[in-house]
């Protein structure tokens, strides 16, 4: 089997930096707040500083939609509302098959952000035989075996992998050979997949290192190696505000 590309530098169709799509949630869930609040236009500074992004990467990533906003008015919020989410591919239902419904997964399975962003848990799997029935957030867990099926009947494209690390590379196999083209990976493992397939991972114990190592920084001071580091990141959300088109967010290519 190929292994999975771990870095792709555009958008397959319209040239989109990963960085800017990466970025783009972000800016998106900012919008949906103001949409709620029935805001109608925003500011570039007002709307980078709600999305925890510098305004002028703001602006960057927006020219790549096409959308460069009014001087003087800003971005009408309805508009990029539409565009980000047709960007995203978030206007049409896309059913997610969650597999392995221990902690994590049941936890996932609850979330109902989900749903609201578009992404309906179509189905909930498990190896384990004493769960399968048992609902979970409302959903029956399904038997592994039933896997290839459940993929086919929910035209499921996105696979959602919960299991222990040593389980996550055969149920990926399994996931992609039923038809499922993007995974996001929440084992503690390197998914190997065929060119094509996505793989995203979510580690949060790396999330926790990286700030480990700026509370030891703020502490002390000094660097691995006995240098001062550069003081220009204290403060910063590495997670969106990336360098020149570093990328470093909470969920990251496999
Ligand atoms: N990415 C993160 O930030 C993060 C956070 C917490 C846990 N995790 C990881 O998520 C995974 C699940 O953690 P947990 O605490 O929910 O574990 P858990 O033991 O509670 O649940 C794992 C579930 O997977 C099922 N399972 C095992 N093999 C399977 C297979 N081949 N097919 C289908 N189901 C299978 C088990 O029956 C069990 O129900 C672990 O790999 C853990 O390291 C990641």
């Amino acid at each position: 089997m190929a292994t999975g590309r771990t870095h792709r530098p555009a958008n397959r169709s319209r040239g989109i930096p990963e960085a800017t799509v990466a970025r783009l949630p972000l800016y998106l869930r900012a919008l949906t707040a103001l949409s709620e609040r029935s805001v109608p236009t925003v500011s570039s500074e007002e709307l980078a500083a709600a999305a925890g992004v510098n305004s002028a990467k703001l602006r960057k990533d927006f020219s790549y939609l096409g959308s460069y906003g009014t001087r003087g008015v800003g971005y009408d919020v309805e508009y990029l509302v539409y565009q980000i989410s047709r960007e995203l591919g978030l206007t049409q239902d896309w059913p997610v098959v969650i597999v392995g419904i221990g902690n994590l997964g049941a936890a996932l399975a609850n979330y109902g952000g989900f749903a609201s962003r578009g992404f309906r848990v179509a189905a909930l799997i498990d190896a384990d035989p004493a769960m399968t029935g048992k609902p979970v957030a409302g959903i029956p867990v399904q038997h592994s075996d039933e896997l290839e099926r459940v993929v086919r009947e929910n035209g499921v494209s996105i696979g959602v992998i919960s299991t222990p690390a040593g389980a996550a590379q055969q149920v990926c196999d399994r996931l992609v050979a039923a038809g499922v083209t993007s995974i996001l990976n929440f084992a503690p493992t390197v998914l190997n997949v065929p060119e094509g397939v996505d793989v995203r991972k979510v580690d949060l114990s790396i999330e926790l290192q990286i700030l480990a190592f700026h509370e030891q920084r703020k502490a002390g001071g000094e660097a691995v190696g006995g240098g001062v580091l550069p003081q220009t990141t204290v403060g910063r959300d590495e997670s969106t505000d990336q360098g020149p088109d570093g990328d470093m967010p909470a969920v990251m290519p496999a």
